[in-house]
């Protein structure tokens, strides 16, 4: 019925492709950058041909809340893709899950042991010990410091405790962990954000003409070797009785046998790989960019430093229960999240029905990119000066006073919306900002020789996450009374 009474439309428009692999060799080696360059030709709603599949590219923020609020339920599962393949144990977790029951279970289950506003507090003290080590290990280093690398075993070590109970990467930094850690999320992100040839074109894939299968076998092998080794020393301190995530994961197990939706080690696993992967790497870049934004705008550096000694004093750190008493940080944060979103085309969708949108056919197994990237920087959503960081725009007073991340305001999605919008948000809004805060406070941050805080690299790595193609590296010079660092 729907496609014959969606006939008569037209697909929306877009660039002409080559045959068989259609536009896929166009989009470079910054998608969101190229796709942005398109919907300035072809408009908001953009199609493209990758191989035999249709993609079509939200651009602007009306367009996205048309598929992510008035269709969001026909967009709710996500693409088949060789990553969900062969690293996330063959769509066996929570991300690439298809919209359905074991979704719903793995959704419910973080929700209730992580996200929730009681989950967050009962974890709370285990965030505020982690950036507690954070500072100290800053305060020790006596030397310029790699920002992303301290704040990733942070997040990472806060992240582990509550999945599984304990830190993963020694507190000092010492050791090969957290780097090889970071750098297999990396990797990750790495695959995840190239469009594999092989998934559009089926005829071809046994080639892996990008050898992207191979790599992501062998990724997905070395996260396992971790994964298992988290399991094996989980049990081996059972008898502690845990409350940490993986604890109820196991006792669940047992329980769910005899049930439509079974939870075996693959999923614990699966869903472990998920919530490491996802919360670690996106966090610590969104506070990088934030620290490297405020360095480069040191009238605003200094606001913020105001802010935090009226509020917090010069005598102690940053708590949690500060950050709703600084609107100027939130408002920071929010600005980073605007100009560099942690996930520029944050996660594919699919069509499960065709559909009409904005009097256009959309054939079911369409797949849509929201350019969460290019939505930030719309002029139209955006009119005063969209490419300058102006944290003061959220301000009372501000144009865009009372915007929120959350996925309401559809021109600041960098968490996406609707029924599959971050299932971490509340977790990853509250680290970055707890972290940026912290950092700001505690320190001044002394750039390398031959570095200008105006000259600073704001180039982009290429990836799904949107990294730093240059690391931030400068020197912490503690800023508050000795005690505050005990
Ligand atoms: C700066 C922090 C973060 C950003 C910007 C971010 C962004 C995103 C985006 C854009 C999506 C896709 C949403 C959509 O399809 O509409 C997503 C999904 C997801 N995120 Fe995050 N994320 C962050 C932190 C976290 C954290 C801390 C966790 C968990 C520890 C997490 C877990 C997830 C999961 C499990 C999904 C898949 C949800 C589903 O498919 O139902 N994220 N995230």
């Amino acid at each position: 019925r729907d496609r014959r009474s969606h006939r008569h439309c037209r697909l929306p428009p877009g660039p002409t492709g080559w045959p068989l692999l259609g536009n896929i060799l166009q989009l470079g080696s910054k998608p969101h950058q190229t796709l942005h360059a398109l919907s300035k030709t072809y408009g908001p709603l953009l199609h493209l041909r990758f191989g035999s599949v249709h993609v079509i590219v939200a651009s602007n923020a009306t367009t996205a809340a048309h598929f992510l609020r008035t269709h969001d339920a026909n967009f709710s599962s996500r693409p088949p893709n060789s990553g969900a393949e062969h690293i996330a144990y063959n769509y066996r977790d929570l991300v690439f899950a298809p919209y359905g029951p074991r979704w719903r279970m793995l959704r419910r289950l973080c929700a209730l042991q992580l996200f929730s506003a009681k989950a967050l507090e009962n974890l709370r003290h285990v965030r505020e010990e982690e950036v507690v080590c954070l500072v100290q290990g800053l305060a020790r280093a006596g030397k310029p410091v790699d920002v992303g690398a301290a704040v990733n075993t942070c997040a990472t070590n806060a992240l582990s405790r509550a999945l599984v109970g304990r830190r993963v990467f020694s507190v000092d930094g010492s050791g090969e962990g957290p780097e090889e850690f970071k750098e297999m999320v990396v990797e990750l992100m790495r695959l995840a954000g190239v469009f594999n040839v092989g998934d559009f074109v089926p005829a071809i894939a046994w080639l892996d003409p990008q050898g992207l299968v191979r790599k992501m076998k062998k990724l997905h092998k070395r996260f396992d070797e971790f994964l298992n080794k988290l399991i094996t020393e989980h049990q081996e301190m059972a008898d502690k009785s845990n409350n940490d995530m993986l604890s109820l994961l196991v006792k669940l197990k047992d329980e769910t046998d005899g049930e439509d939706v079974k939870l075996t080690d693959t999923e614990i696993k699966a869903l472990l790989l998920n919530l490491f992967t996802a919360g670690t790497d996106t966090t610590s870049s969104t506070v990088e960019w934030a620290l490297v934004e405020l360095i480069r705008a040191p009238g605003l550096l200094g606001r913020l430093q105001d802010e935090l000694d009226s509020v917090v004093g010069r005598d102690r750190l940053v708590s949690e229960s500060d950050l709703s008493e600084l609107p100027l940080l939130q408002a920071v944060v929010k600005e980073t999240f605007r100009l560099h979103p942690s996930t520029p085309l944050s996660l594919p969708r699919v069509a499960t029905e065709d559909c009409k949108v904005d009097g256009f056919f959309i054939p079911s197994g369409t797949t849509l990119l929201v350019n969460v990237w290019a939505i930030g920087r719309d002029p139209e959503s955006w009119p005063d000066e969209p490419l300058a960081f102006r944290p003061d725009r959220f301000l009372p007073n501000g144009r865009h006073h009372g915007v929120d991340v959350k996925g309401g305001d559809f021109e600041l999605i960098p968490f996406g919306a609707g029924r599959r919008v971050c299932a971490g948000l509340s977790l990853g809004l509250r680290m970055v900002q707890f972290m940026v805060a912290t950092l700001v406070h505690a320190y001044n941050w002394v750039l390398m020789e031959g570095d200008q805080a105006d000259g600073l690299d704001m180039e982009e790595a290429f990836g799904l996450t949107l990294r730093r193609a240059m690391p931030f590296v400068a020197h912490p010079v503690p800023r508050l009374s000795r005690k505050a660092y005990d």
